[in-house]
């Protein structure tokens, strides 16, 4: 069976990145996805932006929902001071695998967890399952029609604390409409854009930050 453009992706981080080598893991998949096959990792001008806010965040316990390859996961994951630890959600079985071998090319394994399945089964589990308390830092770049209902289930579990950081993915293309009146509405949240482009692309994107306000 012809592999995946995520199997092809793979295959190259896995010969051409330095293994441990988390900037030149990125570095790879940047290159690969816009001289060869495009694909939708938030990519190196938007992943500029997503580590600034991470910083800024500087979480101890973070989320991520739609894990892709993996990419932003290792962006952010290679920021995480020691006892920091990463999220990620994807639904996507084929992806997981490809992502899960991509962080461990990075060496960033012990700093990330995938979960498979949807966000909604899953979020309400983290403090159960996974003993998670508050969320500092959460990554929103799955499904765009799922970032509203997805925000207000972390709300109603429990998981947003006072100065706890949204940061979301594809607010122009492809688009996130309802997220955005939800939260730019919502006096619980002060929103932030950044204006940005597509990844690899010269479409224009923006990513909107949204702290929670308690
Ligand atoms: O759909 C996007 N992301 C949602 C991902 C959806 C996939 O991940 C979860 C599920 O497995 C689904 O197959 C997306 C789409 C574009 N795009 O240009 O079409 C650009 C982006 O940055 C994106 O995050
Ligand atoms: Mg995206």
């Amino acid at each position: 069976m012809d592999q995946s453009k995520e199997q092809r992706i793979l295959n190259s981080v896995s010969y051409n990145a330095v293994k441990g080598d988390p900037e030149s893991v990125l570095d790879c998949i940047d290159k690969y996805c816009s001289q060869k096959e495009w694909a939708m990792n938030v990519g190196d001008e938007k992943g500029l932006i997503l580590d600034n806010v991470v910083k800024e965040a500087d979480p101890t316990t973070a989320l991520e929902l739609g894990t892709y390859c993996g990419y932003s996961a290792i962006r952010i994951a290679r920021l995480l001071k020691p006892k920091a630890h990463l999220f990620s959600i994807e639904f996507n079985p084929e992806f997981v695998p490809i992502a899960k071998e991509i962080i461990e090319i990075a060496g960033l394994s012990d700093k990330v967890t995938i979960l498979e399945g949807h966000a909604q089964d899953i979020i309400p589990q983290l403090k159960s399952k996974y003993d998670v308390d508050t969320l500092d830092f959460v990554f929103l770049d799955h499904w765009k029609e799922r970032y509203a209902p997805d925000t207000i289930l972390l709300e109603e579990c429990g998981l947003l604390r006072k100065g706890s950081i949204l940061l979301a993915d594809n607010i122009i293309y492809p688009g996130a409409p309802e997220f955005l009146e939800y939260i730019r509405n919502h006096k619980r949240f002060e929103c932030t854009n950044y204006p940005s482009h597509l990844e690899y692309m010269k479409v224009e994107d923006a990513m909107e930050k949204a702290v929670y306000l308690g």
